[in-house]
């Protein structure tokens, strides 16, 4: 298995249109601070960030990975936790979801008990059970200031049938472990065939939406990888 940042285009010289791949989107959502921008930064760039600032409604990173001998593109959504920088765009990041990340701070227990909101919430933008999710556990490195233990989070990631994974973004030991849990949503996914959206590999990094959806979104994405 072997990832990569870098898109592939056609072969100068050549007439080939450049490759289609596969695009997953995976929207990563819970409250403000428990390190959405770091998981994601962490699976795309391979390293924590030098420095984060609260998500203005939502950042997208991708990376390119190989399973199974097939490229495909994980776009990851790091939506806003505070409700102020996030309202304007909520309805725009559930259009087109593949899988969802829900991520908790295992030192806070405020962001543990605001998950039945965030459930709440995908439920409300008709996110389906049959949308795959995923339960994170994040700033696992803090052992000494834990207050959610795994017995509360795993009873309650059960009662979603969700799988629960603890981790931590900033641990250098915990690399593997960040791209592995992302890496399970894409092997989930890619076994779901009939969900995928396509796109030329070398295209713009962007999904396919319909002619009025790009304009309406428009200047109100950034890109920040
Ligand atoms: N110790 C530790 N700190 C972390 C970890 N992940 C993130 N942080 C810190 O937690 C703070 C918030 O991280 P962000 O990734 O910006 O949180 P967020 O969930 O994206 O926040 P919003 O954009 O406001 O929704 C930052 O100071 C990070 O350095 C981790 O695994 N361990």
């Amino acid at each position: 298995m072997e990832s990569s940042l870098e898109l592939t285009t056609s072969l100068p010289g050549t007439c080939l249109p450049p490759p289609r791949s596969r695009i997953f989107k995976i929207i990563v959502i819970g409250d403000s601070g428990v390190g959405k921008t770091c998981l994601t930064y962490r699976f795309c760039a391979g390293k924590f960030p030098d420095k984060t600032e609260a998500t203005i409604g939502v950042d997208f990173r991708e990376k390119v990975i190989e399973i199974d001998g097939e490229k495909i593109k994980v776009q990851l959504w790091d939506t806003a936790g505070q409700e102020r920088f996030r309202k304007s765009m909520v309805q725009h990041y559930y259009r087109n979801v593949h899988a969802v990340v829900f991520v908790y701070d295992v030192t806070n227990a405020a962001s543990f008990r605001s998950l039945p909101a965030w459930i709440e919430e995908c439920r409300q933008h008709s996110l389906g059970q049959e949308v795959p999710r995923i339960l994170v556990g994040n700033k696992c490195d803090l052992r000494d200031a834990v207050q959610v233990g795994t017995d509360p989070a795993q009873k309650f990631a059960d009662s979603h049938s969700m799988p629960l994974f603890e981790t931590s973004a900033k641990n250098p030991d915990d690399n593997d472990h960040v791209e592995a849990i992302f890496m399970t949503v894409a092997h989930k996914l890619k076994s779901q065939k009939p969900l995928m959206l396509s796109q030329p590999l070398g295209g713009e990094g962007f999904m396919p939406m319909r002619k009025s959806e790009e304009e309406e979104e428009k200047g109100v994405l950034a890109c920040s990888c």
